[in-house]
């Protein structure tokens, strides 16, 4: 099996998202939703990038923010990709940055949805670089700390990578891993002593955790 790629979210200070990296994560989520407890303003996330190791993907969180303004904080911070919480495929090309859509799943049927944004997307030419599955918690859009439907997600094949989020910890990471065989996990609060607060020795237990899956 090739390596489950990590992507820790949320980091919101130098010293966790170095941290992070070191502990080996591939990728760090900086959040630019205002109502986050892991907000950034697009200069507290450039102090952040400033600092990382160069080979750790920096990738942008924003929830219904157009995919042109969305682009334009990437460029300007020199982000990977640009993770969104739009409902529809994006009309506006998101090159050069990978396009992770998140989708929040409770049930079957959601699942579907994903299966059309990612048919719609690639007719319009705008294939998404992965899907970003997480749980559905009603007037939450993320970090809820809420467990996905491992059960629905097990041979999930959208047609593109798989990015397992919600309620993710060093203790559940690797039976949601074999039960759901992601390309990536994704994780937020699970690896947090308070939100927005990254404990590192939760996100080095769950980078562990994760690389030690077979
Ligand atoms: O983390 C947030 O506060 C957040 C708020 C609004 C939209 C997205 C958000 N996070 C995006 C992520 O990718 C999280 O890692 C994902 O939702 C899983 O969170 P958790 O269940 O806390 O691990």
């Amino acid at each position: 099996m090739a390596p489950v790629r990590i992507k820790i979210c949320g980091v919101t200070t130098p010293a966790d998202a170095r941290h992070a990296a070191e502990a080996g994560a591939d990728a760090l989520g900086l959040n630019f939703y205002p109502k986050s407890p892991r907000f950034l303003t697009p200069t507290a996330a450039a102090a952040i990038v400033r600092d990382l190791p160069p080979f750790t993907a920096t990738v942008g969180v924003f929830v219904g923010t157009p995919m042109r303004q969305a682009c334009a904080v990437a460029f300007q911070l020199g982000l990977r990709a640009v993770q969104s919480y739009n409902d529809h495929p994006p009309s506006d090309d998101p090159f050069p940055f990978a396009h992770v859509p998140a989708f929040r799943v409770a049930d079957a049927t959601q699942l579907d949805a994903v299966r059309r944004f990612v048919v719609a997307a690639r007719a319009a030419g705008r294939a998404p670089s992965a899907v970003l599955i997480d749980s559905f918690v009603a007037g939450h859009m993320g970090g809820t700390g809420h467990v996905a439907p491992w059960h629905l997600l097990a041979g999930f094949d959208p047609g593109v990578p798989v990015i397992l989020a919600g309620g993710l910890t060093p203790e559940n990471v690797a039976d949601a891993v074999a039960a759901v065989r992601p390309w990536a996990v994704d994780v937020a609060s699970g690896v947090e002593s308070s939100p927005g607060v990254k404990d590192p020795d939760k996100v080095a237990r769950f980078v562990r955790a994760v690389r030690d899956c077979h």
